[in-house]
């Protein structure tokens, strides 16, 4: 770390000579992989944004000037030059330096991100408030291909084309998403990637700016020349130029000198401009490079081989569950038809895609399409399947209300990665739907103990003419054996594992096993629980529920969502509607704050939602009777 360990202000880079910074990117490429390798990690995107992030430090003046990433996981350059260098060994560890750029962790993360689309927006914002104010600042957004295919930054686009304010929107194109990236924009920017003329600018792109002259008046007039001479080589970015944004590039975003180069002389332009660079994902780490969409986001690695330090687990995981089931169920139905919104390995439909490539639709980030999309699959008589991370489908909420519920269309909405999902924090824990759900009339929506229920919900799901939510968790599932044949489960009907003792409790989805083990815990101090495994949220088994809680003392719910509007609310109301006294419920779940970053399991322990801790309270309740 020669040059690196020197960079202590982001202004000391500004001092590098030319190839100074060509070793300051190898520096932050070894620093970025070593600490990927052990805390796992967005690797692939953000080597290939290294030498991008370099020339911006080098030709704009931040915090000063604003810089915001779209999604966010491609900014470890960034973060590093920012002056959390020392603290980066920290990477998506508890307490430590955050996976995405955080507004509470430094004045350099002039937006926070998570989720995809919304840089261009958010830019567009703060160059009116900058005009609003009479300030001088720049604002730049660099925005992927793939966040590209999101309506919001559509939406966006559209937006700052008619309102011309000065800003730099750079796309930082590798034709990836997460995986292959999608849709006819994607297309488009691949024909101005393999068109003849672009090698040609390529090449002549160094000499061409190395002749023009940096500062001063002349600039806005050299980024002008600049632009028609590159334009004059072919149409490129016309898509972008009809939308008002002047058009700059492509540039090749890995090759240092030119990006510095194009930043320093189009950095004075006014208006709207798009600076299209092509780089390329896992850039300087063969294995990243080789396949970058299983280095997009990994584990901990072994940096020689690039192979998983983990091995994989005997028990599969909930996506893995459903990616069977499904495929199963698919070959006995050909209605059934999968969606995606650009996840078709997270989500577990890459298979379904390879085996029916007519029913699998990948629609790239742009989850409120893709409900709407299935309803209109299912106005039209198939049987959608739409399987989403929880928290990217709180985009959709308006087209799960109004597109598929209020229709009345029979659309399964799969939603993965449901509760607490561990390192990617804040941004990506899954804990809200069941309160942004529940209300929505004529929704079911159920949520499995384990996946031999889950499998069976699918098979239902699959079964009604409803639509219906099934939510399940990230990660490894329960590990209990399956049983042979897939059934239907009644809509609504809770299943009561033990009915003995004065406490009773609700557990809802991942919350079922802790529940039975804290019983567990519970009886060996002679205090007795009966267990109701809810299975649906929405509708509730009230009839089970009213009747089982007649003659207990407590009864406590619980559930891996916050609190606010969640299982426990609905229980409360349940009773509230039918008079019972409600002095004597405890709602377990989560609190009504942003859950940081950390192992999933420590995070569950922090909330009292591991059975020891489950079983703790519920003694201290039973001992003391204290709420
Ligand atoms: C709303 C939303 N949906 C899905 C995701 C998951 N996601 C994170 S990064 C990514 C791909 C982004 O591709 P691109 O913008 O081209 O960046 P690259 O990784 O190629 O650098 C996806 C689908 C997300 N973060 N937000
Ligand atoms: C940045 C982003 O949104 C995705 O890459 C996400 O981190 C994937 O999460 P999983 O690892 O749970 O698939
Ligand atoms: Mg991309």
């Amino acid at each position: 770390m020669g040059i690196l360990k020197k960079m202590n202000e982001p202004d000391d880079l500004k001092l590098l000579l030319p190839q100074q910074l060509q070793q300051l990117a190898g520096e932050l490429r070894e620093l970025i992989i070593n600490t990927v390798a052990k805390n796992g990690g967005h690797l692939a995107p953000s080597l290939g944004t290294v030498e991008l992030t370099i020339a911006l430090y080098k030709a704009f003046n931040f915090p000063s000037d604003k810089l915001i990433w779209d999604v966010g996981h491609q900014a470890y350059a960034h973060k590093i030059l920012s002056g959390r260098r020392d603290k980066f060994g920290t990477l998506r560890q508890k307490n430590g330096i955050t996976g995405f750029p955080n507004r509470f962790e430094s004045k350099y993360d002039a937006f926070g991100v998570g989720h995809a689309s919304t840089s261009i927006s958010a830019a567009l914002g703060i160059a009116a408030a900058r005009d609003i104010d009479n300030a001088k600042y720049k604002v730049i957004a660099v925005i992927g291909d793939g966040a590209l295919t999101g309506g919001e930054a559509f939406e966006a686009l559209n937006n700052v084309g008619a309102m011309k304010k000065d800003m730099l929107i750079i796309l930082n194109d590798n034709e990836m998403s997460i995986a292959k990236n999608v849709g006819a924009l994607s297309g488009y920017l691949s024909q101005i990637r393999t068109a003849p003329e672009y090698t040609k600018v390529k090449k002549d792109f160094g000499k061409l700016l190395s002749a023009l002259p940096k500062v001063g008046q002349t600039v806005y007039k050299t980024a002008e020349i600049l632009k028609d001479s590159v334009k004059n080589a072919f149409i490129a970015g016309g898509l972008f130029e009809e939308m008002g944004l002047s058009y700059i590039g492509p540039v090749d975003g890995n090759d240092l000198d030119a990006v510095i180069s194009v930043l320093q002389r189009i950095k004075n332009m006014s208006g709207p401009v798009l600076l299209h660079v092509f780089t390329k994902k896992g850039k300087g780490y063969l294995p990243a490079e080789q396949a970058p969409a299983k280095f997009h986001g990994v584990g901990s690695f072994d940096v020689t081989t690039g192979q998983a330090l983990k091995k994989a687990a005997a028990v599969p995981t909930y996506t893995n569950v459903f990616s069977q089931t499904l495929l199963q169920l698919a070959g006995e139905n050909e209605k059934i038809v999968a969606i995606t919104a650009a996840m078709p390995d997270g989500t577990g439909l890459s298979n379904f895609a390879k085996i029916y490539p007519q029913r699998f639709f990948d629609v790239g980030i742009a989850e409120e399409h893709a409900l709407t999309m299935a309803a209109g699959l299912a106005a039209a008589g198939k049987k959608p399947f739409v399987a989403l991370y929880s928290t990217f489908a709180q985009r959709g909420y308006d087209q799960i209300l109004h597109d598929i519920c209020l229709q009345k269309l029979p659309v399964v909405i799969c939603l993965d990665r449901a509760g607490i999902v561990g390192e990617d924090g804040p941004t990506h824990h899954g804990v809200f739907d069941y309160s942004f759900l529940r209300n929505i009339p004529d929704i079911i929506i159920s949520a499995p103990k384990d996946e031999n229920e889950f499998r069976h919900l699918i098979y239902t799901a699959a079964s009604i003419d409803k639509p219906m939510v099934i939510r399940y968790p990230r990660g490894q599932a329960v590990g209990v054996s399956l049983d042979s044949g897939l059934q239907n489960l009644s809509i609504g009907k809770a299943e009561l594992l033990q009915d003995n003792g004065e406490i009773l409790i609700i557990a809802a989805g991942t919350m079922v096993y802790p529940a039975i083990e804290a019983a567990g815990i519970l009886a060996m101090d002679n205090i007795s629980c009966s267990i109701i495994n809810a299975r649906f949220i929405k509708p509730l088994d009230e009839q089970l529920i009213l009747e089982t809680v007649k003659n207990k003392k407590y009864i406590v719910t619980i559930e891996e969502n916050v609190l606010a509007g969640g299982f426990g609310s609905a229980v409360l109301e349940l009773l509230a509607d039918n008079h019972i006294a409600m002095n004597n419920v405890i709602r377990m779940g989560l609190p009504d704050v942003f859950i940081p970053q950390g192992p999933r399991n420590e995070l569950l322990a922090d909330n009292n939602l591991t059975a020891e801790k489950i079983a703790a309270n519920i003694k201290n309740i039973a001992d003391n009777g204290v709420i």
